[in-house]
């Protein structure tokens, strides 16, 4: 049985790594740490766990915390588990950080981004994207897993065969992506409020949105060049659930068949990843609250231009979903292990 602990149970992220964890078959979590509601019982803070969790919030005492588990997750905002981690922890036990502390290599990068100075740039190298279907084989062996970011997670995967076999000019590559408001978070933000997200839709971080360089980074891995793209995120009233759109040119003439055969080459064997039949496009209700990636395109020959869009819920494929994935390629265990929800429609 894996002990897991989580820094940060009581956000949207950590809530969720509960859900997901209370029904993994080889996982019990021993810690359920917060900032705010310490001794306090956890279902107070969500009552969908009343009779469910009995136990009661702890500190965020990560040191304490890593002599009695196997893996911490830390589902806390940037910066904290950077200025925390240290080899004394590693040595005890795994790390599954789901914040953009590890996810980047450039330190500069991520300070320029973030706007906070890294605390332990010395561990940023030894740290895998934990991007599980592109990384599998490297996230096995590592003792910290950078659990990859939401809007990158969706915009790599629903790219990524295309990059990797050439068949786009990578510099060409827009990305229109759509978030429901849980992907921002618990702690409220007057950005966020119901009568001010409620029949609205809005575009944020336009141009400069930290998600930027995270997605560029990965790309650039796949095409083997350096990648930038145009990145625009909206915020949509749902509560959960990313779509992402991409556009980018085609090198050359290219035709369904041969787009769909470089996706089959890459995502026919895995389980999370669904290449939609021709001519149906993803949708947000077809993935909540599972661990799927939706994906598909279609080709404008008019305009020798791709469309691919991407679906998946950013709170499980987005966030804890994933990490549990990570955690699961870490411990040797089945990889779908304790993931295999069918996605909630309507
Ligand atoms: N929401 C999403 O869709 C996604 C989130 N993430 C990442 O996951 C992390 C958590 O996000 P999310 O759950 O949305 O955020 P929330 O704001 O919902 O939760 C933040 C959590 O961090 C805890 N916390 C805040 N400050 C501190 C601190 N100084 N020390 C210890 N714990 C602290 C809070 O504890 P308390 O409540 O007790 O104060 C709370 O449990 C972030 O890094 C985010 O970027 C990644 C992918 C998707
Ligand atoms: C709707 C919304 O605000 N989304 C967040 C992204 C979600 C998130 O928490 O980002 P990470 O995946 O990097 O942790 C944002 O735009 O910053």
């Amino acid at each position: 049985m894996i002990k897991a602990g989580i820094i940060g149970a009581t956000g949207y992220a950590g809530g969720e790594l509960v859900r997901l964890l209370l029904s993994h078959k080889d996982a019990e979590i021993k810690w359920y740490g917060s900032k705010s509601y310490i001794n306090k019982n956890y279902y107070e803070v969500y009552q969908n766990f009343f009779e469910i969790v009995p136990d009661k919030c702890m500190d965020d005492n990560l040191d304490e915390l890593s002599e009695i588990v196997d893996v911490i997750f830390t589902a806390t905002p940037q910066g904290y588990c950077s200025s925390l981690l240290c080899s004394k922890i590693l040595s005890n036990c795994k790390i599954i950080d789901l914040s953009a502390d590890f996810r980047m290599k450039d330190t500069e990068v991520y300070e320029k981004w973030y706007g906070i100075k890294h605390k332990s740039p010395d561990l940023i190298q030894e740290a895998v994207y934990g991007l599980c279907e592109i990384n599998r084989k490297q996230i096995k062996d590592t003792r910290i897993v950078a659990n990859p970011g939401c809007y990158p997670t969706c915009t790599t995967l629903s790219l990524y065969p295309l990059v990797k076999e050439g068949i786009i000019d990578v510099n060409t590559i827009i990305t229109d992506a759509k978030s429901g408001t849980s992907g921002a978070g618990r702690s409220t933000k007057t950005d966020n409020l119901f009568c001010e997200v409620n029949e609205n839709i809005k575009a944020y971080g336009v141009t400069d949105h930290r998600h930027t360089p995270e997605i560029e980074e990965q790309l650039s891995y796949a095409a083997g060049q350096n990648v930038t793209i145009n990145f625009t995120p909206h915020l949509v009233p749902m509560n959960r659930g990313i779509l992402t759109t991409s556009y980018a040119s085609l090198k050359k003439e290219t035709s369904y068949e041969e787009v769909r055969e470089v996706y089959e080459k890459y995502y026919k064997d895995e389980f999370f990843i669904r290449v939609l039949d021709r001519d149906v496009y993803p949708q947000t209700k077809w993935v909540s609250g599972s661990n799927f990636v939706d994906v598909n395109f279609k080709i404008d020959h008019r305009t020798n231009r791709i469309v691919v869009l991407g679906a998946m819920d950013n709170l499980v494929k987005g966030a804890a979903g994933q990490a549990v994935q990570n955690m699961n390629i870490m411990f040797g265990l089945e990889e779908t292990s304790g993931l295999k929800h069918v996605p909630m429609f309507p």
